[in-house]
């Protein structure tokens, strides 16, 4: 679910690109996901196309876009995994390369990591 705060602007939505753009984040950080050995082993079993699916469009959610996250609530997902922080900063940076390959501006960058970042406690173990 997307964390509480509705985002009523679409102005991150239109610097990450929209749609289109937002479709080639997710494609390169899929692509960097593929080198990280510190977490692909988590997603040995996962479907890759609903992942790709419902990242996209959370990512369209809560950037003001307009979708609805209709995936899995983040804490039942994440779970079992047992993540760690170290893991969790693994899949920030494989998401940070992907927007620099698509030359999204610093500032927009960031403040898709910071809504991000409030789902940590749902998604890292303690
Ligand atoms: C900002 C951080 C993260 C976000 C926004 C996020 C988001 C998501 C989303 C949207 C899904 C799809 C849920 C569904 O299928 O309905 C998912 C699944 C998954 N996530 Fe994350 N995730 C994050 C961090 C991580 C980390 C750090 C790991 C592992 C190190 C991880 C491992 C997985 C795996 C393995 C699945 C697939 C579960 C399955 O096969 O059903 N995620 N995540």
């Amino acid at each position: 679910a997307c964390t509480g705060t509705r985002h009523d602007d679409a102005v991150l939505y239109r610097e990450l690109g929209g749609q289109s753009g937002i479709t080639a984040i997710v494609d390169g950080f899929l692509y960097e996901l593929a080198e990280d050995t510190d977490v692909l082993p988590l997603f040995a079993n996962t479907d890759i196309d609903r992942f790709r699916e419902k990242f996209i469009e959370q990512l369209c959610d809560v950037s003001g876009g307009p979708c609805e996250y209709s995936g899995d609530n983040m804490r039942e997902t994440h779970r079992d995994m047992q993540v760690t922080r170290a893991q969790f900063n693994s899949v920030v940076e494989d998401l940070i390369r992907a927007m620099e390959r698509r030359d999204v501006p610093v500032g927009a960058q960031n403040r898709l990591l910071k809504r991000l970042a409030a789902m940590y406690g749902d998604i890292v173990y303690r």
